[in-house]
């Protein structure tokens, strides 16, 4: 049997699609898991992001992990080629626009994330994760190789299966509105 190659712009464009309907008919709250709030303590660093569109929000996440003391930080971005930073932000900070409409921090503090907070465009059941296709996050991943990477997402972006690259690195645990896939459960 030969193996197709995956269409990845166009299943991005369909899940895209499946996230804005989810957002505009239902949408949605994260729901903080038990072993997500077993896992903070103080002095962690969360990287969390500014969601943007119809993206799932994860401050039901970021705020459980300032409450046990965590310090935050959120990804930044250049541009579609330059590297992915993540810069230490407080809650009470501000943010700049960014490109692609992001909400971006202004401060210049990189720091290595413990736990990495990961918007999805789809997933899998084998925690397999599709992005934006910059690579801005794959590149984070192979660099604070041993931070958690914690997928955020509505439930409607899951699909049957992900064909990874070889570049891709799967998550340890997807979270949603609907519950959560770990890697042990
Ligand atoms: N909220 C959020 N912040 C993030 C990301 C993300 O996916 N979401 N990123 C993840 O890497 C990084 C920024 N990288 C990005 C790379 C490409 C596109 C992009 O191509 N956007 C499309 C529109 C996407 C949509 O409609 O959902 C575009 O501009 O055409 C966006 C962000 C860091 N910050
Ligand atoms: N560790 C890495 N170092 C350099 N380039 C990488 C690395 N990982 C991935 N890339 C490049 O980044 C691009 C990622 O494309 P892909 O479609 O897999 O992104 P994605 O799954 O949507 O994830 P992301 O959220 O990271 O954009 C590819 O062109 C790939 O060659």
């Amino acid at each position: 049997m030969t193996k197709q190659p995956m269409d990845k712009p166009a299943l991005r464009a369909r899940m895209r699609a499946e996230r804005d309907r989810f957002v505009a008919e239902h949408g949605g709250r994260i729901v903080v898991p038990d072993w997500f709030l077993a896992l903070l303590r103080a002095g962690l660093t969360v990287a969390s992001y500014h969601p943007i569109g119809s993206e799932a929000d994860p401050a039901p996440l970021a705020n459980a992990a300032v409450a046990a003391g965590a310090t935050l930080a959120l990804p930044h971005v250049a541009g579609k080629k330059a590297p992915m930073r993540f810069l230490a932000w407080h809650p009470d900070d501000g943010l700049a626009d960014g490109p692609f409409g992001l909400q971006q921090p202004t401060g210049d503090r990189p720091v290595a994330p413990d736990i990495v907070l990961t918007p999805l465009v789809a997933f899998d059941g084998a925690r397999n994760r599709l992005g934006q296709g910059a690579g801005h996050y794959d590149r984070a991943f192979a660099e604070h190789h041993d931070a958690l990477r914690i997928g955020v997402a509505w439930q409607v972006q899951q699909v049957d299966r992900l064909r990874p690259d070889p570049w891709d690195v799967p998550l340890h645990a997807v979270i949603t509105e609907a519950g959560s896939i770990r890697e042990r459960n």
